[in-house]
């Protein structure tokens, strides 16, 4: 564990700190909030899961709290605590403050019987050095109006309803489609509480930046069913050659093809707008297959879901395979040493998914693989290669032909990403 500075301790924050919580969090993230826009947006995490640092005066200095997450994991899901609103005030930085948190949130998610965490990183350079690895990229793109899409049979046979976004209106049909359209997607963390399925749709005046209201788009089909939405908004802009509006697309989400072309067909044809910009995508995202010219298309990838094997053993055992493998991996881990030193990591088994079980068990046979835990979280939602980390001189390969097997079974077909920050 790391040591607090002298006279600082980790202690629990109840419900009725949360005003020295929120003020901790708006000092390190450097944004205001009013209380129109607080009384709109629910606070999404619960108190028993909030944690600070207090400083000697017994001011709060540091401040994180974490999701009791499932995460979608190759072939299953996890249990996973899920590390959020982590801030320091900017006059409390760089003594240690987040290290002696991270140290703690390991303990007490351990303790939970959460194997695995992940976050989504303010900055790059943050959480490598505790074992988090970065394992997942989204993609935005921005498309111009009316970039053509490649025909889908079906697609025309479906309609579209747009409405403003409502929470009582709108959230049960937003959860159910995101449910179903992220089935069998490595990071697709669904809106498990009442809290997190309202908080997808509040829109607090502050937030629209002189754009409309959040409206919604539903795609159903003859029988009435949802087959996908997109929340949006739309930015009205008048340029020298006429209306230059922006579409600004919070969420889109569709169950198969016809729905992925119906819906971006209504995005991409608003009258008196110039550009739509896209959500946070997966990098194999049907719309990216769909457009027939995807080079007309501005993307940017980024870093996505970020995870750190808390219990190695058991994350391991916990997520299926897409080959079989037999393969020792010696791994380092300088922050939680059970982790450390080598493991055989066997699979069973074919299941009917076509997918692989596998035994994790602690071993004295040479190692075929060596890495640290902070590459194995990479590769662990089967999103990153073994190959290209080792190319990057990430994983070293002992046993001449293991790094192809492994890599072969780690990696899964349908690329991983969680659609919303949390
Ligand atoms: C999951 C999430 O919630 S992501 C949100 C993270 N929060 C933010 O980005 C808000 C703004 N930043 C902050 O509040 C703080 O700078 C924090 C929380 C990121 C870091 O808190 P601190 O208490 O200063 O971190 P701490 O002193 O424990 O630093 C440990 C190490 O990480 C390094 N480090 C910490 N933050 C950063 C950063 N943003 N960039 C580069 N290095 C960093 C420190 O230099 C130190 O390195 P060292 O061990 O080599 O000396």
């Amino acid at each position: 564990m790391n040591p607090l500075p002298a006279g600082y301790r980790l202690v629990d924050v109840p419900e009725d700190r949360m005003r020295e919580f929120l003020e901790v969090d708006r000092l390190a993230f450097a944004f205001d909030s009013t209380p129109e826009t607080d009384a709109i947006v629910p606070i999404t995490f619960t108190w028993d899961r909030a944690q600070a640092v207090e400083d000697p005066a017994g001011g709060l200095a540091a401040v994180h709290a974490s999701y009791p997450h499932d995460l979608p994991v190759p072939g299953t899901s996890i249990a996973c605590s899920g590390l959020t609103w982590v801030g320091a005030r900017p006059d409390q930085r760089r003594r240690g403050l987040l290290t002696a948190m991270i140290d703690s949130h390991f303990a007490r998610s351990l303790d939970r019987g959460e194997p695995v965490s992940a976050l989504f990183a303010a900055e790059h350079a943050i959480y490598g050095r505790y074992g988090y690895g970065s394992a997942a990229d989204d993609v935005r793109v921005k498309i111009a109006r009316g970039a053509a899409l490649r025909d889908v049979p079906g697609s025309e046979e479906l309609t579209v309803t747009l409405a403003t976004a409502d929470v009582a209106a709108h959230s049960a049909v937003v959860d159910e489609v995101h449910r179903a359209a992220g089935a069998g997607r490595p990071g697709w963390i669904t809106r498990d509480t009442e809290v997190w399925r309202t908080r997808m749709l509040v829109d607090p005046p502050a937030w629209r930046e002189g754009a409309e209201p959040l409206r919604i788009a539903t795609v159903r089909d003859a029988s009435g069913n949802a087959r996908a939405f997109a929340l949006f908004r739309r930015k009205e802009n008048w340029a020298e050659g006429g209306p230059a509006g922006v579409v600004k697309v919070r969420e889109a989400v569709a169950l198969d093809a016809a729905a992925t072309h119906r819906l971006w067909s209504f995005l991409l044809d608003l009258d008196l707008t110039a550009t739509v910009e896209g959500p946070l995508l997966p990098v194999d995202d049907p719309l990216l297959l769909l457009l027939e010219n995807p080079r007309a298309v501005v993307p940017k990838v980024n870093d996505n879901l970020w995870v750190r094997l808390l219990d190695l053993p058991v994350a391991l055992a916990g997520r299926r395979y897409s080959a079989p493998v037999d393969v020792v991996l010696e791994v380092t881990d300088a922050r939680l040493t059970a982790n450390a030193g080598r493991w055989r990591l066997t699979t069973g088994a074919r299941q009917d998914d076509g997918a692989y079980p596998a035994e994790v068990t602690r071993t004295q046979d040479d190692a075929d693989l060596v890495l640290d835990v902070r590459e194995l979280g990479a590769a662990y939602l089967g999103g990153r290669s073994f190959a290209a980390q080792a190319r990057a001189g990430l994983v070293t390969e002992r046993t001449p032909g293991t790094l192809q097997t492994a890599a072969a079974a780690f990696l899964w077909p349908v690329a991983p990403m969680c659609n919303y920050v949390w």
